[in-house]
């Protein structure tokens, strides 16, 4: 991930940890969350202030304000909390902050980023409000009940762009078949944080949550894998819409080729 120069920072430390949000370097997460929410506006995942990202750098995370352009923000727009100091309150439901703008409130997707920080050790997690995301979870509620609760494809080589799992080495291969969950929409976004980490308990090697006529959650266990498993899934998310329009089914049984390695 090389961005160009940081923009400014917004105005010089004073108190309030302001130093966590500031750095010259382009890959200072306070400089690379408004940088990739950036681009993310650019294909429709973070319009009209809807979805978001956030990185986790050791013990530190970084998150977004609420409800702002979230294409506009700046690294001094960054709150930052600190996962020790957040283990170790007494009050779980509470968050602990180093820096807190005072101007915002930070994002309500806070507590479904901190699950993929504290349960998957992730390192940015990615929230988007992408059509494909959404009609697939729209395709899906046709299927009926039991069926509407997972995305499923497979033979598409994109596949290869998700790691096998939690822990696990190596990436998935082309004729493995790709498992979503899907969890309700809930009416306030932290009511999501119970349904999420269930489904994260029930699907240990997934990377990414449906949230029904919502979006989707991706994570990874850093930047770089949290935005290509994300890109991954919106192209399979896009594809597995137009397969739907021609009738084409999103599992086939494809005999594999045999080939000098076999
Ligand atoms: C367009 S409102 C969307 C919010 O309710 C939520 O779903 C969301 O994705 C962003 O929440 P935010 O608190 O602005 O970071
Ligand atoms: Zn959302």
């Amino acid at each position: 991930m090389t961005p160009p120069a940081p923009p400014d920072s917004g105005p010089a430390a004073v108190g309030n940890n302001d130093h966590l949000v500031q750095s010259n370097n382009p890959d200072h997460p306070a400089n690379l969350i408004p940088y990739l929410c950036a681009k993310f506006w650019t294909l429709g995942w973070v319009t009209g202030t809807g979805g978001g990202a956030s990185i986790r750098e050791d013990d530190l995370v970084y998150i977004a304000p609420s409800g702002v352009q979230k294409e506009l923000m700046k690294p001094s727009d960054i709150y930052v909390l600190s996962l020790a100091a957040q283990a170790k309150s007494l009050d779980k439901r509470s968050r602990v902050y180093l820096r807190s703008p005072p101007q915002y409130k930070p994002s309500q997707c806070t507590p479904l980023f901190m699950a993929a920080f504290t349960k998957r050790r992730a390192g940015c997690c990615i929230h988007t409000h992408s059509h494909w995301a959404v009609l697939v979870t729209l395709i899906l509620e046709t299927q009926g009940p039991g069926r509407d609760r997972e995305f499923l494809i497979n033979n598409i080589e994109q596949i290869k762009g998700f790691g096998r799992g939690f822990d696990k080495t190596g990436n998935l291969g082309y004729h493995d078949t790709l498992c979503i969950p899907v969890i309700e929409n809930t009416a306030h976004e932290e009511d999501l944080t119970e349904f999420l980490e269930e489904a994260m308990d029930k699907y240990p090697d997934t990377y990414a949550v449906l949230v029904r006529r919502h979006g989707v959650y991706v994570w990874g266990e850093n930047v770089h894998k949290a935005k290509t498993q994300c890109e991954s899934l919106d192209y399979l998310f896009q594809l597995a819409v137009e397969m739907k329009r021609l009738d084409l089914p999103w599992i086939t049984d494809i005999e594999p080729v045999k080939t000098m390695r076999s």
